[in-house]
């Protein structure tokens, strides 16, 4: 006799139906794609990581619920007034609507079924009008004291930046790894791990390999999501494109048991937004779980 299965419910992609905060099971199927960017530092991108109606729900965040966004120095202290940041942002935790609810639960199944919830921090929405930037920094914290285990759950393992808004005016406001290599940059990484799957003889090996048009038409296809038009010699810029999100791990992986270490070849900026406005959310997950009380609950 078969046995009894629990009963899944199971969305219909098509029709986007609501997502229910309680289950997760009522999210609706995730419609991401994905594409290896770097594999030390691990970087993937994942363009329509958030539907349609995540991202209406999430512009939909009254004006009112953002501050000025805080930055933590090497000390531990925040502070934000630091002209290093100068956006706006709130917190949303996991339970403040089925759309946040299932935007972490993706976030979680992204990086291991069996991930504990409790490892993600609330999610963060990040405001920039016309002027407003973050100066390069890490997502993994300096300060021992914003990573404890007890109640941080350790330091920030991973980041998914998703953009939320982007307005059709924009100039500026990508995000930049100065020490990562664009695909198909010249400049070739000394073990900074990029261009992952670029063809390193330029062109030597067996006949029959793409000519120059070629390759250059194929390294185009990254335009839509990369800045071309940056030097290469100030790294990776991702272009602002709303639902897409980039995801990256911050940690050096640990050996022989002692504690992880940050990677500083994740060193990123949001670069000044000259014209127009954008909105950006940090997806960051902790080392261990983090205590309810910095969940937000
Ligand atoms: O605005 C961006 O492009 C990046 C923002 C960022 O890195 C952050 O908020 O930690
Ligand atoms: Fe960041």
């Amino acid at each position: 006799m078969a046995a009894h299965l629990p009963r899944l419910s199971v969305a219909k992609a098509t029709q986007e139906p609501l997502a229910d905060a309680r289950n997760p099971d009522l999210c609706p199927p995730h419609t991401y794609t994905t594409h290896l960017i770097s594999l030390s530092p691990l970087v993937i991108y994942i363009p329509s990581f958030l539907s349609t109606s995540e991202i209406s729900h999430l512009q939909s965040t009254p004006l009112s619920a953002f501050e000025r966004s805080s930055v933590a120095d090497s000390s531990g202290a925040q502070s934000s007034n630091a002209t290093t940041r100068t956006s706006s942002s709130t917190s949303l935790s996991a339970n403040s609507s089925p759309h946040v609810r299932c935007i972490t639960e993706r976030a979680r199944q992204f990086q291991s079924l069996s991930l504990d919830p409790a490892h993600i921090e609330p999610l963060q929405l990040v405001k920039y009008g016309a002027g407003q930037q973050y100066h390069e920094h890490t997502d993994w914290f300096t300060s021992p004291s914003q990573a404890t285990w007890e109640e941080h759950g350790g330091n920030r393992l991973s980041s998914f930046f998703a953009y939320v808004e982007v307005s059709d005016d924009i100039i500026g406001g990508g995000t930049r790894f100065p020490f990562l290599d664009a695909p198909g940059a010249e400049r070739h990484g000394e073990g900074l791990g990029t261009g992952v799957f670029r063809d390193p003889a330029m062109g030597l090996g067996p006949p029959g390999g793409p000519n120059a048009t070629e390759r250059a038409k194929r390294e185009e296809e990254w335009c839509k999501w990369i800045d071309c038009n940056e030097p290469w010699e100030n790294g990776l810029t991702f272009r602002p494109v709303e639902g897409s999100a980039v995801f990256w791990v911050n940690l050096l992986p640990t050996k022989g048991g002692k504690a992880r270490v940050g990677d500083e070849r994740t060193v990123h900026a949001g670069l000044p937004v000259l014209r127009g406005r954008k909105m950006g959310m940090n997806i960051w997950t902790r080392e261990g779980r983090m205590s309810g009380k910095y969940r937000g609950e």
